[in-house]
């Protein structure tokens, strides 16, 4: 049997949240490996697909600082590395006038100054043509919003972090976990050995936990990401400025509905459910109810006229939640050399920088930069399995 390689850290998972962990470990000459089970790029997590949205519109001003920082480092990764991640098109926020969300969501943008326009229903359907706003609802764009380039943004930090020396080793699955001073992690193919380890394992990361004696509240849902025809090529199209939308909760239902213009593939709009049904994320593709997608059909056809209300391309992708939807970043209960960075809860793309500088600095021993207590792990009352 060969001999166990040293690593200053290991990273299991090359999502988006473990490869800017790698990437700031690398720069902070970190020796560092990034593993994942899959041959990379795969399409079985949570990161993949071409387009994500971001926003600083957020009901928490927490979100909404980190989102100040965020946004300067994806500028600076796109300048260092001349590739295009970003595209401005602002956020359409819609939801009933008095309800509390659309209000937290408002009130959020405007204590925090981000630039913004507040829609009437008088020049609704001048700035935002072929969509209806329902009765009662309240209408502003969140203008800095726009779309991340999310398949792109993998390639492009995984290979600023090989040019840093750092190693990703794909199609190797982390099989066990010996916590201690020096953690041995055991793969499908290798032994390592490493000062510090990060598990940013999105939907799989209770099973990797399972090796330290710790399970978390996560629940694993599926999500099926319908794309829907336009009647008329173009009417929503990105090149025409259609912005991205939420709507924070309707006549379907007290849930997001969310979408995208048309733009990767053409002449296609993205809307999705912010929600999914339970799934084993080894058996995602079992999971086929379409409940979310009925409840989209209906709201298609009542706000979107312009599309035909039946998706025309349905793909899958997982979401990790959190009881309350907040994201875990911080250090195992036990050992403070390992690191977790989990439970995004279908939102966590656009963090994908600061999570990574976030989940670096806690690895590293250092002060934070943002109070991490809305997502350290204690606020879930967890027991370590040993004492359950
Ligand atoms: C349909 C959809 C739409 C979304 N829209 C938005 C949006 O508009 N804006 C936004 O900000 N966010 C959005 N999100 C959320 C965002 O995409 C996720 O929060 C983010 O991708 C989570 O990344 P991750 O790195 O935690 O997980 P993942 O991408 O799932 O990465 C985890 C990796 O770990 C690997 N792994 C697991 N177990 C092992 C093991 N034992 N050994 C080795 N490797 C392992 C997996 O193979 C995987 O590659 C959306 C998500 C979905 C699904
Ligand atoms: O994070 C995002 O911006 C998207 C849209 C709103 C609901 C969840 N994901």
């Amino acid at each position: 049997m060969s001999a166990a390689e040293d690593f200053d850290c290991v990273v299991v998972g090359a999502g988006v949240q473990g490869s800017f962990t790698a990437h700031q470990l690398a720069q902070k000459n970190q020796r560092t490996l990034l593993l994942d089970q899959f041959v990379l790029p795969h399409t079985r997590g949570s990161s993949h697909g071409q387009t994500r949205i971001i926003r600083k519109a957020y009901e928490q001003d927490f979100y909404t600082h980190m989102m100040e920082e965020c946004y300067a480092l994806w500028a600076q990764l796109e300048r260092e590395t001349g590739v295009k991640l970003y595209r401005q098109t602002g956020l359409l926020v819609m939801g009933p006038e008095k309800s509390q969300n659309y209000q937290l969501l408002k009130t959020t943008l405007e204590r925090n100054k981000v630039p913004l326009v507040l829609l009437t229903r008088d020049n609704f359907s001048q700035h935002i043509p072929n969509f209806t706003l329902a009765e009662g609802d309240g209408a502003l764009v969140d203008i800095t919003a726009g779309i991340l380039y999310a398949d792109r943004t993998l390639r492009t930090v995984q290979a600023q972090f090989q040019k840093l020396g750092g190693i990703i080793r794909d199609k190797e699955k982390v099989m066990d976990i010996k916590p201690g001073p020096v953690v041995t992690v055991s793969t499908s193919a290798g032994v390592y050995r490493a000062k510090r380890l990060v598990i940013t394992a999105g939907p799989w990361t209770n099973r990797l936990l399972s090796h330290t004696d710790l399970q978390l509240p996560l629940e694993v849902v599926k999500i099926n990401v319908c794309y829907w025809k336009e009647k008329v090529p173009g009417t929503y199209s990105v090149k025409r400025r259609f912005p991205c939308f939420v709507l924070t909760e309707g006549e379907e239902t007290n849930e997001h509905i969310y979408g995208l213009p048309s733009d990767e593939y053409p002449g296609l709009v993205k809307i999705c459910y912010h929600n999914g049904v339970k799934t084993d994320p080894d058996q995602r593709d079992k999971q086929t109810d379409r409940s979310d997608i009925n409840l989209l059909q209906k709201y298609v056809a009542r706000c979107v006229p312009g599309l035909i209300p039946e998706p025309a391309v349905v793909e899958s992708c997982m979401y990790t939640m959190t009881p309350d939807r907040h994201f875990v970043l911080d250090c195992h209960p036990k050992y403070s050399n390992i690191v977790i960075g989990a439970g995004f809860s279908g939102h966590g793309f656009k963090f994908g920088p600061i999570v990574g500088k976030l989940l670096c600095e806690l690895s590293l021993g250092e002060v934070p930069s943002y109070d991490l207590s809305p997502f350290r792990i204690r606020r879930f009352q967890t027991k370590t399995k040993s004492a359950l």
